[in-house]
């Protein structure tokens, strides 16, 4: 991803900037599922650099919070291979250094898309009871924050239960004009308003069995509508 236009590290927010005429790379430079080809626009952040920048947030997180105890929350569905990838970096980077992080993972899960749009309703379909959060230090790991308020609407459930701190992990992060402001305390990459899928992000449960974050096309679109 070098040369003009390509991602710039921003060291000031912490986290790397997609800019908004970051092309992505041709499908056939990558390997990806047959049954998605035509489905796709192109590859958008490569597996491997998603897993490389993850390892660095792993180290930013080890550095702030290691010799704590805690709780990770992951938010299913979408958030399942970053926060695997998460703590399986952190677990690593605790083995090897002096400072520890003991973990324990739950788990929520929240729907608030249909097809590619907000529908400004978060639903809450499950997953741990959100008082064992109580007087816990809690990692919250999510897939993408848009409009910030799927995050702000859990944030406020937990915060009712007194939790001793909590700290938000999101891999990505997208500029977008109905964005409410919110930003978390650990980011991966900062996107243009676009739609993505891959890596466990999904448009209508599809495209979850995808490696690379990459962007749908219309006809992908269309396809999985519902
Ligand atoms: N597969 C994708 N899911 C997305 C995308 N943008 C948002 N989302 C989903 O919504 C929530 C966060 O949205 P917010 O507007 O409340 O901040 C996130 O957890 C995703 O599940 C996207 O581009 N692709
Ligand atoms: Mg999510």
């Amino acid at each position: 991803m070098g040369g003009a236009g390509a991602l710039e590290p921003c060291a000031e927010n912490k986290l790397v900037v997609i800019p908004d005429d970051w092309p992505g790379y041709k499908l056939d430079l990558f390997v990806l599922p047959q049954h998605y080809c035509e489905d796709l626009k192109c590859v958008y952040i490569p597996h491997g650099v998603i897993m490389d920048r993850t390892e660095r947030l792993a180290k930013n997180i080890m550095n702030d919070l290691g010799d704590n105890h805690i709780t990770v929350l992951c938010v299913l569905k979408g958030g399942y291979k970053f926060c695997a990838d998460l703590v399986e970096n952190i677990k690593n980077l605790s083995r090897n250094s002096e400072k520890c992080i003991s973990m324990r993972v739950e788990f929520v899960r929240l729907r608030s898309y249909r097809n590619d749009q907000s529908t400004n309703e978060m639903q809450n379909l499950g997953g741990e009871d959100l008082s064992k959060l109580a007087g816990r230090n809690v990692l919250i790991v999510e897939d993408i924050i848009s409009t910030g308020r799927t995050m702000k609407s859990l944030l406020s459930q937990i915060e009712k239960y007194n939790p001793k701190m909590i700290k938000v992990a999101s891999l990505l992060v997208k500029r977008t004009p109905l964005s409410d402001g919110y930003k978390p305390d650990y980011a991966g990459f900062e996107i243009p308003n676009l739609f993505v899928v891959g890596y466990a992000l999904d448009y209508n449960e599809h495209f979850r069995d995808l490696n690379h974050i990459c962007i749908i096309n219309e006809i992908g679109k269309e396809k999985y509508k519902v």
